[in-house]
């Protein structure tokens, strides 16, 4: 199995609740962040790509879905580590899992899904295949057989 991306990133005070721990919607700023750098990483950018049917569309990435459990809390000033690996790949949709974790011990566990869509000013997103490129990147970072 291969490893998963990993990226490190410090709870800052903002990302903190009255309690002193962070909140439960920081959490999914780390993964979104975390996602975007594995992004990054393969060369592609959260801003889109190019159509593969040539034309001025922007191909790019909403989400349809994202969750996560919460197992210890975490502080102002931890420095976390952050786990995605890409846990489904479908015709148009991306899943993506990830592990939040403070010196080995896991924090939080999630997941988000995007869907690859056409994107025109005014219009619904269009759902379209992963061009085969993209796919072939994330498959890097697969975790399952048959991904
Ligand atoms: C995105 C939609 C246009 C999709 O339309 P629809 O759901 O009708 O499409 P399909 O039924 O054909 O399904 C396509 C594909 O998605 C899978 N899927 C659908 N729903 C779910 C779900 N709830 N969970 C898991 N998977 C789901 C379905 O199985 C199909 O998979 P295949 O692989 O078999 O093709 C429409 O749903 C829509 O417009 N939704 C609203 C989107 C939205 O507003 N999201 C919230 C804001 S978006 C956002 O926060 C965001 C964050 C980022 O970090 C971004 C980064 C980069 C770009 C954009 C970002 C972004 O928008």
């Amino acid at each position: 199995m291969p490893a998963p991306f990993r990226t490190r990133r410090m709870v800052e005070f903002a990302d903190t609740d009255m309690a002193g721990i962070m909140h439960f919607s920081a959490f999914f700023r780390f993964m979104e962040g975390a996602e975007h750098a594995l992004l990054r990483s393969l060369g592609l950018s959260v801003y889109g790509i190019d159509d593969p049917a040539g034309g001025d569309a922007v191909i790019s990435f909403p989400r349809v879905g994202a969750s996560c459990d919460f197992s210890s809390p975490a502080r102002c000033e931890d420095q976390l580590d952050i786990d995605v690996s890409v846990k489904k790949l479908g015709r148009s949709s991306v899943t993506y899992g990830f592990r939040l974790s403070r010196d080995g011990d896991e924090l939080a566990a999630g997941q988000m899904t995007s869907v690859c869509c056409r994107m025109r000013t005014g219009q619904k997103p269009e759902p379209i295949p992963l061009p085969d490129d993209v796919a072939s990147l994330l498959r890097r970072y697969a975790v399952t057989d048959g991904v």
